[in-house]
């Protein structure tokens, strides 16, 4: 006689299951920066896990924001007082949004949904807000991310990980950057000191040291990628989203005074690691700064060409100081590798090293974020057992909350 045992599990629980065993998985990985340039599509393909992991991206896209949606989201982006109606309302609409370029980007590559195991969805980050900077002793470290995972996972039919920073931060780190897990899996090199650079609106870099020890791997953010060149590139030409190539910066003078007042906030002097973003770094802060060596009236190519050199110093301070001035390897990514204002001004302060861009790796600079979120996605189902040494700025743990697609 055969007693037929049925597990009771959820459907998409079992589906889960089969994914998280599958020796290769295919997962999307999306990233919408505080740029608002657009969202980061990429399509992986990976297998193993922790530093075993091996991802090839099999296609990538950025999926370029309409001006309507770039100014809804303005409405609410880093920013203290917003109208909270705003939003709510964006919150499961940016989630929706988010699918449908999911699913326009599949169409496009001609791949069925059905061959998707996951989609790794990280959202519009609208509040970031470690306890450093909002300095209320009353309460710890937060960060939002609107663009909901589970409309994302209606809109795709595809089991969605979203919502990742709050892990990070419920296991004592402060929700950024998380780069360092994906660097760490992926670009760790045996024998090579290797510093993976990322310059997107707020930089941040990651420390792999050539014995591969994870308990030494380091990140931080540094302060401003391209964030206040943006900034004032729209105040001054509406028309532009950014300084194409530094053409305008690298017309104008580096103004000292300026340079010297833009440093001057206690961000800079706070431990390593930390966490910044917008909230601090936006036109006001630069105002304050011009009010007080008064040189409201620099020229545009005067101003961007200090607000380059105020992002590469800020960014080599932070390797200098906290790891020190070897002849690293540099890997570049995020849209500031394009940027020669930037990258001139780094590499002439690290004579000796090498600075190429992350594609050498495989992986190209622009879509290395979104492919994080895709590795931090295979973590979740597949990995986990990776100890960065107990470090609370450095949790070990995985991240990501699972979102059913029906
Ligand atoms: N050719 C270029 N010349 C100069 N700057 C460029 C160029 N291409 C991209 N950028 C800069 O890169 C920015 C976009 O970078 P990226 O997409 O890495 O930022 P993000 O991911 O939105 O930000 P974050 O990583 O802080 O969340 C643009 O807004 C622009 O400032
Ligand atoms: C809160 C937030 O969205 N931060 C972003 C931003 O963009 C760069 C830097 O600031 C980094 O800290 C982070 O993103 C990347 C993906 C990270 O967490 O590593």
């Amino acid at each position: 006689m055969f007693i037929k045992i049925q597990l009771l599990m959820n459907p998409f629980l079992q589906r889960l299951y089969t994914i998280a065993q599958k020796p290769r998985r295919h997962i999307i990985g999306l990233m919408s920066g505080t740029s608002l340039d657009g969202l980061d599509v990429a399509l992986c393909a990976l297998s193993g896990a922790g530093a075993q992991t091996q991802v090839e991206l099999l296609h990538f896209a950025t999926v370029p924001y309409d001006a309507h949606i770039k100014a809804e989201i303005r409405k609410v982006f880093a920013k203290r007082e917003i109208d909270f109606q705003q939003l709510c309302l964006l919150h499961p609409h940016i989630g929706i949004l988010h699918g449908q370029m999911v699913n326009a980007c599949l169409e496009e590559w001609n791949i069925p949904a059905e061959e998707v195991d996951l989609v790794a969805s990280h959202g519009q980050t609208v509040y970031h807000a470690p306890k450093t900077q909002h300095g209320d002793s009353n309460y710890g470290n937060t960060t939002l991310q609107i663009g909901d995972g589970d409309h994302v996972a209606m809109t795709t039919g595809i089991i969605t990980l979203a919502d990742f920073r709050m892990r990070h931060i419920a296991a004592g780190g402060e929700g950024a950057p998380l780069a360092v897990y994906g660097d760490f899996f992926v670009f760790a090199k045996a024998g090579q000191d290797r510093i993976l650079l990322n310059m997107g609106g707020i930089s941040n870099f990651t420390y792999l040291p050539g014995d591969l020890d994870a308990s030494k791997v380091f990140t931080t953010d540094t302060g401003p990628g391209n964030t206040l060149l943006d900034a004032i590139t729209r105040k001054f030409y509406p028309q532009m989203d950014y300084d194409e190539d530094g053409k305008i910066a690298l017309s104008g003078q580096i103004n000292e005074p300026l340079l010297k007042a833009l440093k001057d906030h206690p961000f800079f002097t706070a431990p390593f690691p930390k966490t910044t973003g917008p909230e601090v770094f936006n036109l006001a802060y630069l105002q304050t700064a011009q009010e007080k060596t008064q040189t409201q009236n620099l020229g545009v190519p005067d101003l961007l060409r200090t607000l380059a050199q105020f992002s590469a110093d800020t960014i080599v301070d932070g390797i200098k100081r906290v790891i020190g001035n070897q002849a690293f390897s540099f890997y570049l990514s995020g849209g500031g590798a394009h940027n020669p204002a930037l990258t001139g001004a780094i590499q002439a302060q690290f004579p000796g090293a090498s600075f190429q861009s992350t594609d050498v790796l495989g992986i190209p600079g622009d879509a290395k974020e979104a492919v994080l979120f895709a590795i931090l996605a295979n973590e979740a189902v597949a990995g986990g057992k990776t100890s960065f040494g107990g470090r609370h700025k450095v949790p070990s743990v995985v991240m990501g909350k699972v979102c059913w697609p029906g």
